[in-house]
């Protein structure tokens, strides 16, 4: 058995790439620019980087980092059989036939090395045993035949252990990242404007990464107490007190490997706004998304720069954490050095003094290394398998509890609206100091189109979540058809909700799937064309190659890319071709080339026939096809009626519309008021 280092213990998987924003700035509260965050100097690095406040995520309650710290060891060894069951539930879940196999090939192989060990101790005392050469070698021959049989076994089943774990261990990695995926589908919007939940899930995804370890890990548990408990065997059968006083010297260097790997974990939990940070960078410098503006802005180097930065900083921590770990590991080999010595003393005072003799005398220095080999195999081992148990308590808490914010609304299943009711709602976003909406009150009704308008960040978006019961306000109710959001199935709800959003998803997947969202209907692609024909979509579908089969991303094998409009029209019909009884269009048009926009301004009116439509624009001049027109200023409505009446009537409406049709009024700028 190869003793189990403690060398992989430092790696840990980063978070994964995932597009993000990049932060702005550091959140209210964070020392900026502490003066030991300075960058360490780089070549080549811009200096303005290195001038630059830094940017960094930080765990705002540091909740996580009082959690980490309260583990102590007696904590950690708790949970070991608590990990164990775990690990062996998901590998059950993946994959039962190979778990079984696995655990009777491990214990076999256990049951094999401890035969091993006997039986090498067994040769050494027939062979030092006093008395003539050929007795001794007749007497040892069983135990050198059992040696060489649990020697092939063993062989054998270390083979079939590897094959079975490299077949289970990237399985479960992959599973526990499918549950921790449908973990996430199940929360609620809101959760996402959480730091604590992002620090969650990405804490969470780094658990699901190693889940796949815990298997090699166990091997190696296995494996070390097998050979533990044929070393303690044989010890004790040359003397009771050499066991208790091996056990004794090895706690030290126990203690200090538990410690070193709390500490190592810490560290990582420390940096894990870093690693966040970096993951979002990473993304942005490698996709297409930003590649244009990161060259014609010349941004490479302050973006560089800034990932340097972040990188100094983690590999700070790492460095603090490691040298930590190493004077842990230096003063607990000390002690388990005096400890041997007072161990290899007894062996000598033990015989000495006759109480064994020579023959036990060499079994007891054979049994004393390998069982030492195997108690600091155990504790390192050990250490390594908490800390793959603190990263899979992130994942297995979080999807208990989907980070807090798993979604409980109502069992009632709506169907399609005849009026949705907004009564004086007030929305608070998490960590906001102000109200995105004060007391909004606005009846919505079948077969009427109403039009939301305001300056920027005066609400509206955030309005018409809360109509499509993506967000629950935090005062106030949204009613559809009497029935508040909050009691509603969600999904059964959503059903019933057609949305075109500011910032639309453009799927890398087929024409027909981005329209249909993989919700195919029985007239099949007949509705596809048609929600297509609406949108102005049929223009840009009959000139794709494969028509509705083509792949809409460029960056794969015959993906074709859109312009921006092109995609705009493949989101609308989108929400067209959806049978739902509420549509928003949020920004619908911003794309579109004048005569798009003008086609789907003319369409709305037949849309709103058997549905309810929800509008936010910019567009002034063209929001006389709604019925009825809500201005809303700083999260309140300020005005309603139709184009007619409120184009008349002095206010907020007649200087938007002004802003469109002439130039700015005096005395204000655009997009604000002075
Ligand atoms: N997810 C969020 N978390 C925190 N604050 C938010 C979030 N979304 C919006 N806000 C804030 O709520 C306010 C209203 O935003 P909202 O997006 O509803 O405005 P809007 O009228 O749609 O703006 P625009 O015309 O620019 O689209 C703004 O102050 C914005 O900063």
């Amino acid at each position: 058995m190869s003793e189990p280092t403690d060398a992989s213990a430092g790696k840990v998987p980063g978070p994964r790439t995932a597009p993000a924003a990049l932060p702005t700035a550091a959140p209210p509260g964070e020392p900026r620019n502490r003066p030991d965050d300075r960058p360490e100097a780089q070549p080549g690095a811009p200096d303005a980087a290195a001038a630059e406040p830094q940017m960094r995520y930080v765990d705002v309650t540091g909740s996580r980092e009082a959690a980490g710290r309260s583990i102590r060891t007696r904590d950690m060894a708790r949970r070991l059989p608590r990990l164990v069951r775990r690990s062996l539930a998901l590998a059950w879940r993946v994959d039962r036939r190979a778990t079984i196999g696995l655990l009777l090939c491990q214990a076999a192989a256990g049951v094999m090395q401890a035969l091993g060990l006997i039986a090498i101790s067994g040769t050494l005392t027939a062979l030092l045993t006093s008395g003539n050469i050929y007795h001794r070698l007749l007497e040892a021959w069983p135990s050198v035949a059992l040696l060489a049989g649990a020697s092939a076994a063993r062989a054998l089943l270390g083979i079939t252990v590897g094959w079975l774990s490299s077949r289970l261990s990237p399985l479960m990695s992959r599973e526990a990242e499918q549950m921790l995926l449908a973990g996430c589908a199940e929360v609620e919007l809101c959760a996402y404007d959480e730091p604590d939940f992002n620090r969650d899930r990405e804490a969470a995804d780094r658990g699901a990464q190693v889940t796949g370890d815990l298997i090699d890990e166990g091997q190696d548990l296995i494996a070390s107490s097998a050979s533990f408990l044929a070393g303690a065997i044989v010890l004790a059968g040359v003397h009771p007190v050499l066991l208790p006083l091996l056990v004794a010297a090895s706690l030290p260097q126990a203690l200090a490997q538990v410690s070193a790997a709390r500490v190592r974990y810490l560290a990582n939990l420390r940096s894990n706004g870093d690693q966040r940070m970096l993951s979002v960078l990473r993304w942005h410098i490698y996709t297409r998304e930003a590649a244009d503006q990161i060259r014609a802005g010349t941004m490479a180097g302050f973006l560089s720069g800034r990932y340097r930065q972040t990188v100094a900083r983690i590999n700070r921590e790492d460095r603090v954490a490691a040298d930590k770990g190493a004077r842990m590991s230096l003063a607990g080999a000390l002690c388990g050095g005096l400890g041997s010595a007072v161990v290899w003393a007894a062996v000598v005072w033990l015989l000495a003094t006759g109480r064994i003799t020579v023959g036990h005398a060499g079994t007891a220095v054979f049994a004393l290394q390998t069982t030492g080999q195997s108690v600091r195999g155990l504790v390192a081992v050990g250490a390594r398998a908490v800390r793959t148990g603190l990263y899979m308590d992130n994942w297995s808490g979080f999807l208990d509890k989907a980070g807090g914010f798993r979604m409980r609304r109502g069992p009632h299943r709506p169907g399609p609206p005849k009026t949705i009711e907004v009564t004086s709602v007030t929305h608070r976003y998490a960590g906001k100091d102000r109200d995105a909406l004060s007391d909004v009150s606005l009846t919505l009704r079948r077969g009427e189109v109403t039009a939301l308008v305001g300056f920027n960040g005066s609400g509206k978006s955030t309005l018409s979540k809360l109509v499509s019961g993506l967000y629950l306000p935090t005062s106030g109710q949204v009613l559809w058809d009497g029935v508040p959001t909050g009691d509603a199935d969600p999904q059964a709800l959503w059903q019933q909700v057609a949305l075109v959003p500011q910032d639309y998803a453009r799927w890398p997947l087929s024409v027909r799937e981005n329209v249909t969202q993989g919700q195919p209907v029985a007239r099949g692609d007949a509705a596809v064309r048609e929600a297509c024909e609406a949108a102005g979509a049929d223009e840009v579908v009959d000139q794709l190659g494969a028509g509705l089969d083509t792949l809409l991303a460029r960056e794969w094998l015959n993906g074709e890319e859109l312009s921006g409009g092109q995609w705009q029209r493949i989101a609308l019909a989108r929400a067209f071709f959806r049978q739902a009884g509420l549509l928003v269009l949020d920004e619908p048009t911003a794309n579109l080339d004048p005569r798009a926009e003008y086609r789907i301004f003319q369409r709305l009116r037949g849309l709103a026939r058997d549905r309810m439509v929800l509008l936010v624009t910019h567009r002034i001049t063209n929001v006389a096809v709604a019925d009825r027109i809500v201005v809303l200023d700083e999260g309140r409505i300020v005005q309603e009626g139709t184009y007619a009446q409120l184009a008349r009537q002095p206010g907020l409406f007649q200087r938007l519309l002004s802003y469109q049709i002439t130039s700015e009024p005096d005395g204000e700028r655009h997009g604000r008021r002075t």
